[in-house]
């Protein structure tokens, strides 16, 4: 909807039989700057393509159709670790399309509020600098700023683990815990975000970015977020929809698992993991939490 101020676009889905008026965005209707197709070939004719798919969905995606998006612009939208193969959706592009250009767009934004031309600003990552910076203007509009970096690593880790973190004040707001326990969980889990992606590469101004810290600072105070509404319903023992897309959950085991397998220490996704695999109950979190060894911030 948003890049459709610069020139036409194609929406790609497998279904669309929705017409112009997607129930997975209630309330706007696709302008005419927006040509829908289910047809695949056709769509990946463009030169860039935004891929803006469920993270867990994107490796078997690429499996199928990888062939099609090879010497691409390829910029994926998702936000999460593949649970399989512990990586990424940059390394799983790049690995799929080994002749294409890899970017990640990510950063605080609710696809609502860009959908409707409220002022948004982004992160585009992309490794090579060239390229990221045609990438940033040419999906830039007058209501959608785009920052650029070369820190892929960093952009596209700040934007899975601000999920995992997001759940954990849900969590913490459903159960009752308080305002001044969120603010813990979502400083200290900053910490863990920031030293899982230091270990794994990563620049840490860019996890003070819109991509780190914006992002987290949107996704754990905000009701539109489906991390943080998930957490809510865990932290108040209701029940979720099982067909909403809650990225962080699937995250959450593959943080613990690349955590393990690293030796780095990630109390708050870890704990998240086991919530969300119904291992562990809320009250028994947040003692775990609350009784770890002191130690120097
Ligand atoms: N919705 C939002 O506000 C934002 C979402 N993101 C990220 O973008 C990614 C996608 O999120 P949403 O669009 O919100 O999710 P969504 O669940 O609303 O939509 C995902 C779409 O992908 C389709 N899909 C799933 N598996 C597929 C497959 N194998 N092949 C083809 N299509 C498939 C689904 O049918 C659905 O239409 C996630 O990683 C999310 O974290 C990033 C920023 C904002
Ligand atoms: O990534 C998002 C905001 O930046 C969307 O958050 P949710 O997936 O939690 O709705």
């Amino acid at each position: 909807v948003a890049l459709s101020a610069n020139g036409p676009v194609t929406l790609w889905a497998r279904d669309t039989s929705w017409g112009r008026d997607n129930p997975r965005l209630p309330g706007v209707t696709l302008p005419q700057g927006v040509h829908v197709t289910d047809d695949l070939p056709a769509a990946t004719a463009a030169d860039t393509l935004l891929l803006a798919l469920p993270a867990q969905a994107l490796g078997g995606f690429l499996a199928d159709h990888g062939a099609l998006l090879d010497s691409k612009h390829l910029v994926s939208t998702a936000k999460g670790i593949d649970l399989s193969r512990l990586t990424g959706p940059s390394t799983l592009l790049t690995q799929a399309c080994p002749r294409a250009t890899v970017a990640v767009l990510t950063g605080p934004s609710f696809a609502a509020d860009i959908a409707r031309g409220l002022p948004t600003a982004l992160t585009l990552a992309c490794a090579d600098a060239e390229a990221g910076r045609a990438l940033q203007h040419d999906l830039s509009t007058p209501v959608l700023r785009l920052y650029r970096t070369t820190d892929v690593t960093g952009a596209e880790l700040g934007g899975a683990l601000k999920n995992v973190i997001a759940i954990a004040a849900g969590v913490v707001i459903g159960a009752g815990l308080g305002d001044s326990a969120r603010a813990a969980i979502i400083t200290r889990g900053f910490a863990e975000m920031t030293r899982l992606s230091a270990r794994l590469g990563a620049r840490p101004e860019t996890l003070t970015g819109l991509s780190g810290l914006g992002d987290l600072t949107l996704t754990c105070t905000s009701q539109q977020s489906r991390n943080f509404r998930y957490g809510q319903a865990l932290g108040a023992r209701q029940p979720f929809d099982a067909a909403t897309t809650v990225e962080g959950a699937a995250t959450a085991r593959a943080v613990a698992a690349l955590a393990g397998k690293i030796g780095c220490d990630m109390p708050i996704a870890a704990m998240v993991a086991r919530l969300a695999e119904g291992r562990m109950t809320v009250d028994d979190a947040a003692q775990h939490l609350m009784t770890r060894p002191l130690k120097e911030e």
